[in-house]
């Protein structure tokens, strides 16, 4: 196919267009937020039951129950670890934490360890707790002593920093306070709030895994969705997400019942959140609760005041003026005097799940709300002008999965779009089965466990259009972002994990290709076949003067293209990025590397040509003007 490109530009492209969708499923606790222990709190368990224990486990025989505490650490954490030593036990005996599935231990990373705990009964013990990281086998890999007395029952904080000085050969390890069972035979000992962190990025307090944050990092997303997704909604209307519940002192938030099936320890909150996007240099795109949950229930037409108000203080609590307003105080004492940069307010997740009632509760909250906060743009999550909306819309979130078939012939799907001043977020797509008559079943029936080649490609095309249509297209991300092998709620994922490593997958390589050649304005060409099954984009980066295209051949034949400049100078030679692999080849834990981009250098010209290899995407950047 011959590609005659313009001589001019069309439109901007806008700087928002490509980040990250995040939620908690089984990606926040346990994965992106470093807190190494799980149920480090017992949160949101029922006190003696087993589950209530769940990650926990007796060492040489203590005895253990959850218990509501008659005299809790917090109000917010109303439960304990109650640890009784029996009469006669020799040797060290206690708890020990088995992790989010595993502890990674690295020899020379300093481990930083606390938990509250309070003697049931005063007494003249003397002795010893001994806190430390060893093996499931039971080798030691560190451990510290910290001396205590029963002098009295009030809560007191340990915390200790722990450096092994040698790594653990897996992850199989176990955090452990123990006591020395002959001195404190009989004894027991209510423990709460527990915690472990490794090394976090950019050594943020209570912050992000490195490993997962850095490969997040490295894919420069302009903005984080946060957050959810379901994870926003609640089953229930109580067990909606709630920002408030989720910032200042860990002992003061409750968690809550996550809308995948764990409970939220929020210790990931909204701060965090806003701090992870100044880190990375994102834009938040923030969600506030529509009055909806994902049971069915929806706040009665009139009675929103309340939630409207939980959202005022949100979004106050981002970007308010603490002299002005509570929750912008709050966050001025929380270390953030200065506004967060807020400019995308997203209404609820999913309205289409119930439009008859998103017609008003769009209305009362934007009504409300758009008054308080004119500069915010307010997005909506139904389907597009459907039902219609008052006040009308001028952002919504479109949500896509589907098979890698549908993505390469539809990335046209924006081009017949009106321009009425409306701009889109493709806030959710993926290519996730096989199987066109059944998208969310099984692996066995067609659903993908990790991306491949195929799906990749597909989205690939799919992106193409993407930023051909970016002039109504503001924001686009893949999802979910991230999730934990050992604990999948959903599949595929743009990066899988688990306790010890970080699994980027070829969807990951075609987001970062797209995410870090980004061009400042799009460059109209020849265009492609709407069903055909090669496809291309190119825009220009001014601040280079290159001209980037991308190609994505989604089929297994290999695509010859060539390419017709107007420009004066076009460079002979340029770099091809290309990331390319068979039909079904995905990165997993057993092949982490199997696909990832290579590097060219290609001749090119104000006519040249290029072979994209079959399944792949190919990033050829050259000077142009
Ligand atoms: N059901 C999907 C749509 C919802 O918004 C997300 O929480 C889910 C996974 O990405």
């Amino acid at each position: 196919v011959t590609v005659t490109v313009s001589a001019t530009t069309s439109h901007p492209i806008p700087t928002t267009l490509w980040g990250q969708m995040f939620e908690d499923i089984s990606s926040g606790d346990g994965g992106l937020y470093a807190e190494m222990l799980q149920n480090r709190a017992f949160q949101q368990v029922t006190p003696n039951t087993t589950a209530a224990l769940n990650a926990w486990h007796s060492v040489n025989g203590a005895a253990l129950s959850v218990v509501a505490d008659p005299i809790p650490v917090s109000s917010a954490l109303p439960n304990s670890l109650q640890v009784t030593v029996p009469a006669g036990t020799t040797g060290p005996v206690g708890v020990g934490n088995e992790g989010y599935f595993g502890i990674k231990v690295t020899a020379g990373s300093t481990y930083t360890a606390s938990f509250h705990y309070r003697f049931t009964t005063a007494s003249a013990f003397k002795g010893s707790f001994t806190v430390g990281l060893q093996t499931a086998g039971g080798q030691l890999l560190v451990s510290t002593s910290v001396p205590i007395t029963a002098a009295n029952t009030a809560w007191a904080q340990v915390n200790v920093t722990l450096r092994p000085t040698r790594s653990a050969s897996s992850t199989a390890n176990n955090f452990t306070v123990t006591l020395d069972g002959t001195a404190a035979s009989g004894q027991t000992v209510n423990f709460a709030l527990f915690s472990l962190f490794p090394p976090t990025f950019k050594n943020r307090p209570n912050g992000m895994r490195v490993d997962i944050a850095t490969t997040l990092a490295e894919m420069g997303p302009s903005f984080f969705r946060l957050p959810g997704g379901n994870n926003l909604e609640g089953q229930i209307i109580s067990q909606r997400w709630q920002w408030n519940a989720t910032v200042g002192p860990l002992l003061s938030r409750p968690g809550r019942v996550g809308d995948w099936g764990y409970v939220n320890t929020d210790g990931l909150g909204l701060k965090e959140y806003l701090d992870w996007c100044e880190d990375l240099g994102m834009q938040a795109i923030m969600a506030i609760w529509s009055g909806f949950s994902l049971g069915g229930a929806a706040i009665a037409e009139g009675a929103l005041g309340p939630y409207i108000q939980q959202a005022s203080d949100q979004i106050n609590f981002v970007i308010g003026d603490p002299a002005k307003s509570a929750p912008a105080a709050l966050r001025a004492s929380l270390g953030h005097p200065a506004a967060y940069p807020l400019k995308y307010v997203e209404v609820g997740n999913e309205d289409f799940f119930q439009p008859s009632t998103y017609t008003y509760r769009w209305h009362d909250i934007v009504t409300a709300l758009q008054t308080e906060f004119p500069n915010i743009h307010f997005i909506a999550t139904s389907d597009t002008f459907n039902p219609i909306l008052s006040p009308n819309p001028l952002q919504y979130d479109v949500h896509v999965y589907q098979t890698p078939t549908w993505f390469a012939q539809n990335s046209f799907f924006y081009d017949g779009f009106e321009r009425n001043a409306t701009t889109y977020f493709e806030g959710e797509y993926a290519a996730i089965s096989l199987n066109a008559s059944d998208i969310f079943g099984t692996p066995a029936d067609g659903r993908l466990l990790f991306p491949t080649m195929q799906s990749s490609t597909g989205e690939a095309a799919f992106m193409t259009g993407l930023e051909r249509n970016s002039d109504i297209v503001f924001s686009a991300s893949y999802a979910p972002l991230l999730n934990h092998l050992a604990n999948s709620q959903w599949t595929p994922n743009l990066v899988s994990f688990d306790a010890g490593n970080v699994y980027p997958s070829t969807s990951y390589y075609v987001q970062k290709l797209f995410s870090l050649n980004r061009g400042d304005a799009y460059i109209p060409s020849t265009l492609p076949t709407p069903l055909g099954t090669l496809f291309w984009s190119v825009v220009r980066k001014t601040s280079t003067q290159e001209v980037i295209i991308k190609i994505s051949n989604t089929v297994g034949t290999a695509a010859p293209l060539t390419f017709v400049l107007p420009f004066a100078t076009v460079a002979t030679t340029g770099t091809a990025q290309v990331l390319s692999g068979a039909q079904n080849a995905s990165n997993t834990p057993t092949t982490p590397n199997l696909v990832v981009p290579k590097n060219s250098t290609i001749r090119t010209g104000k006519t040249f040509s290029y072979q994209a290899p079959p399944f792949s995407l190919s990033v050829l950047t050259f000077v142009a003007h």
